[in-house]
């Protein structure tokens, strides 16, 4: 279920990441930050680090791209030892992507996302064209953003430009550091369904450094949980770790609730849609009603000329007024097709529609996921789980 790589069997762009043995010993510490850390990452997966806080993540994604030195072991990428690199080259052809994006204050949005491009010597031409197809990548339209200064954009724009600029160069290796941690849950959603599809499209190599479990469930081909040392307490795909967790460490970290964790594991895409009455902003209020009626529907998703929901209105703002209001902004607004059940649980107990819109390509409404099609995936999960503990009692 969370094997993006089956997404872009022939588009894979990323290489093969390969750690052997490293161990990091900083001045002054006695005990290794990273202790003998081994690791094959394959090309074009996602893999999520995560642990307690520490356990030598950062000091293990950062050894990657040299900002750390490690003082012993070797890491290979493509076969070819980092340390064969010059480093500024070897920095220039692995993405970076932090927390809040960390963009420069006084360059635009296009000077940040060209600035690896222009260290490359790319054309201003070719520069320019990478800025928009990567603003258009990432949700921003190009027209619009392109000029601002990142003071001028909200926190989760700020990291979409982040995201961007770590992608700019089309590096084959992607590394995040807690990527979306500096944003509100919604947006954190929304960013990692982005991701997600980016990565469709893309097949990078990433690794992810994160400190949520659930994030590491939803983005990783496969999950990397560290103990201190950054020694390997598991290294596996999201469902294996949650079916079989390798040890109690795991399972402390995991955490309780795993059929509200398989959730996380199911995607939007997984379970059937409904449909639901769509009316357009502008249209008449009476034929609107008389639609919703007829389904028995006490509110009405309203879509804008593109098919793009812009939320939800209850019916009886609909007999208040002659033609279909503009419902209010605050309104939540779906979640993507590739957002998990968990996502849509909680924009559902949000919005308390009972239900949550899904959206599809372009933003394109496709139908609702309901509550009732949630509460039926828990159960059945729970009983698949039940079925399998019985099976290997
Ligand atoms: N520059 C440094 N000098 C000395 N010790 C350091 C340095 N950077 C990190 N450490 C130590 O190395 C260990 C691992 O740190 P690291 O930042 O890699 O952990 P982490 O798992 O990313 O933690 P967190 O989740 O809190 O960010 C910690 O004990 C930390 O105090």
């Amino acid at each position: 279920m969370n094997d993006h790589s089956q997404q872009h069997p022939d588009g894979v762009s990323g290489v093969d990441l390969e750690l052997k043995d490293v161990t990091k010993k900083y001045a002054g510490q006695q005990t290794p930050a990273v202790d003998g850390l081994s690791l094959h990452i394959p090309a074009g997966e996602i893999v999520m680090f995560v642990g307690p806080s520490g356990c030598g993540k950062t000091t293990s994604l950062k050894m990657i791209n040299r900002l750390i030195e490690p003082t012993s072991g070797t890491i290979t990428i493509d076969g070819e030892d980092v340390r064969s690199q010059k480093v500024d080259d070897l920095r220039r052809h692995i993405g970076y992507v932090i927390q809040g994006g960390s963009l420069f204050p006084h360059m635009t949005v296009a000077q940040n996302i060209a600035l690896v491009p222009g260290l490359l010597g790319w054309d201003k031409k070719k520069a320019d064209e990478r800025v928009d197809e990567l603003l258009d990548l990432v949700s921003l339209d190009a027209g619009r953003y392109r000029d601002r200064y990142p003071r001028e954009l909200s926190g989760g724009q700020q990291q979409r430009v982040g995201v961007a600029r770590g992608l700019a160069a089309d590096p084959p290796v992607v590394l995040m550091d807690e990527p979306f941690g500096a944003v509100d849950p919604i947006t954190r959603q929304r960013l990692q369904d982005e991701l997600m599809s980016i990565q469709s499209e893309l097949g990078k190599t990433i690794v992810c450094v994160t400190h949520d479990i659930d994030e590491a469930i939803k983005l990783g081909d496969r999950i990397c949980i560290l103990q201190e040392g950054a020694r390997v307490a598991q290294y596996d795909t999201p469902a294996n770790i949650l079916a079989a967790p390798a040890d109690e460490f795991v399972e402390d970290f995991v955490g309780a609730g795993s059929s509200l964790k398989q959730l996380t594991l199911a995607r939007v895409s997984d379970v059937e849609l409904s449909p639901w009455t769509t009316v357009t902003v502008g249209e008449s209020s009476r034929d609107a009603l008389a639609r919703a009626e007829q389904a028995g529907h006490s509110s009405v998703v309203v879509l804008d000329s593109r098919k793009r929901p812009r939320g939800w209105t209850w019916l009886r703002d609909l007999r208040a007024a002659e033609t279909v209001p503009e419902p209010r902004t605050d309104e939540i607004l779906g979640v993507d097709r590739r957002a998990t059940l968990n996502d849509a649980l909680d924009d559902m107990l949000t919005s308390s529609h009972g239900a949550a819109i899904v959206t599809g390509r372009r933003d394109e409404f496709l139908g609702v996921v309901d509550f009732a099609t949630v509460t039926q995936q828990i159960q059945d999960a729970g009983e698949a789980a039940e079925r399998e503990a019985a099976g290997t009692a």
